[in-house]
């Protein structure tokens, strides 16, 4: 009975002392710092026993959303198609573009260089009630888990994740609407430097298919772009900014607007249309270079007028010329530089950094397109290949994109008058514009007899009129404005409108 007595008091002190440890402990090293600690102790058994890699890519990094974590989601988006049991559709904002993402607790396989990788996506509700200030109504946070073996650990990052971003984020500007932006004059840049730029969606509908020009040039500029998309790892490879240069040359109206159109429609990017007389000096043209997005193209359109290739600013441009670009126009954007006060300072040098020199290497996959009417004007530094690299001319209007426009505007792949057309084409100088006016049916009543005899007509008044000038020409006699022909061209018209009535 003593032995019993004794046993309980022993314990009875040793309770009280562990009680009294536990306590004085607690004071010292609260319990979830215990409990912080046997945590790790374990996770860090765990992870020496386990032979997986994992890595979390949040939703949210504190209030903004991770561009690493949309650019996953778009790439697991496409693979779990096949894969995943449950999806989740958006339509992207002004288009018509569905996007799939992977539903949430779905989980996806993949092979990458023949190593396995799993991903899961998942969601993680905080504990207890807290406010949000997230998009979602509810708090939850989502996370995709990347797990794979150790051993891959150096594909992995080295390489599997920038082919997820770069493939994610191609994947992102696909579906997006895309933009064309035009250049604020700098007295707007207050405040960030959100303001460099103003844009407005871009829905050009011209295509490679829709631009009248020979197939042979088209087919060389559409197997050039390709190659520049496909050139990331060639570029790296030769040490060159992942960047192309196009010239685009020829008389008004035979397509160079157009043809921007078209590639940016084809390489699906976003157009930057620089107004460079709204650009004070080459400190603002490096700042707007530098806020340009990857996947663009910067088009400077009649270069030859932007900028006095001699180093001195120069007026070429008439006050109507004076005026901002299409897209400034449109944004009601006031052009800077149209008084002395504001003029640009921007110099060849600067312009020739902008292309190529170090500043052109920041951001990558861009293209830069030029635009003139006068390619001769222009100095030869500006325009060397390597600067830019693919010059393209485009004519008037030949038979073959004779053909394309009369399929556009008429829908007609031959008929009667198209060897006539043939014949006549060559001998005058008609731009593609010109041709595509008279094949432009202006009410359903016009049918495409109609519009064709009307181009026949255009042809044989520009014919007379090349004539005349020649004749003028030989005999000394001053030059007459080319608008003359349009003037005999509407005497013609009514003629035989007058005519047909009576
Ligand atoms: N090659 C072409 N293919 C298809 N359409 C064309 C072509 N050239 C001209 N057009 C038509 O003519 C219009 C004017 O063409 P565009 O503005 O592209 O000419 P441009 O060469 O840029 O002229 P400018 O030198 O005056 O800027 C276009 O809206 C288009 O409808
Ligand atoms: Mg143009």
């Amino acid at each position: 009975m003593e032995a019993v007595r004794e046993y309980w008091i022993q314990i009875s002190s040793a309770i009280a002392s562990f009680m009294f440890v536990w306590a004085t402990l607690q004071d010292f090293y609260p319990i979830q710092m215990v409990r912080y600690q046997l945590e790790r102790v374990w996770s860090k058994v765990e992870a020496y026993f386990d032979p997986y890699v994992h890595i979390r890519f949040n939703e949210y990094i504190g209030y903004r959303r991770s561009e690493a974590f949309a650019a996953i989601e778009t790439y697991l988006g496409s693979k779990s198609i096949s894969q995943a049991k449950e999806l989740k559709g958006h339509v992207v904002k002004h288009t018509q573009n569905l996007v799939l993402t992977m539903g949430e607790a779905e989980d996806l396989r993949e092979i990458f260089r023949g190593r396995k990788l799993w991903w899961a996506s998942r969601k993680t509700k905080p504990e207890g009630q807290a406010i949000s200030f997230y998009p979602q109504s509810d708090t939850a946070r989502r996370y995709y888990k990347l797990t794979f073996r150790k051993e891959d650990r150096e594909v992995v990052t080295g390489e599997y994740l920038s082919y997820v971003l770069e493939q994610g984020k191609a994947m992102q500007l696909r579906s997006q609407q895309r933009r064309l932006y035009t250049n604020n004059p700098s007295s707007q840049w207050y405040d960030c430097k959100k303001n460099l730029w103003s844009h407005v969606a871009f829905q050009h509908p011209s295509t490679f298919d829709t631009v009248a020009m020979d197939s042979a040039k088209k087919a060389e500029i559409v197997k050039d772009l390709t190659a520049f998309s496909e050139g990331r790892e060639y570029y790296e490879r030769v040490g060159k900014a992942w960047k192309r240069g196009y010239l685009l040359h020829g008389p008004p109206g035979t397509g160079k607007s157009t043809m921007i159109a078209a590639i940016a429609n084809f390489m699906k990017y976003d157009i930057y249309d620089l107004e460079l007389t709204a650009v004070m000096d080459n400190m603002e043209l490096r700042k707007l270079l530098t806020e340009t997005s990857s996947k663009s193209i910067i088009v400077i359109e009649d270069i030859d007028c932007s900028i006095d290739l001699t180093g001195d600013r120069k007026k070429k441009r008439s006050s109507s010329n004076s005026a901002t670009s299409a897209a400034g126009q449109f944004l009601g954007l006031e052009k800077a530089g149209s008084n002395d006060q504001n003029e640009s300072k921007v110099t060849l040098s600067g312009l020739l950094n902008f292309i190529d020199g170090l500043w052109s290497a920041c951001g990558s996959e861009r293209i830069i397109i030029f635009t003139t009417n006068h390619l001769d004007r222009l100095d030869p530094a500006l325009i060397r290949r390597g600067r830019m690299d693919l010059h393209i001319e485009m004519s008037y209007c030949t038979f073959e994109a004779f053909k394309v426009l009369a399929k556009n505007y008429t829908g007609l792949e031959s008929h009667a008058l198209f060897d006539k057309i043939g014949r006549m084409l060559p001998e005058v100088e008609m731009s593609p514009a010109d041709v595509a006016e008279q094949l432009m049916a202006r009410s359903k009543h016009v049918d495409a007899d109609e519009c064709l005899g009307g181009l026949v007509r255009a042809l044989e008044a520009a014919k007379i009129m090349k004539g005349k000038k020649q004749r003028e020409e030989r005999s000394g006699r001053s030059n007459r404005p080319l608008n003359r022909i349009r003037r005999i061209l509407g005497w013609k018209r009514q003629k035989s409108s007058s005519e047909n009535k009576s």
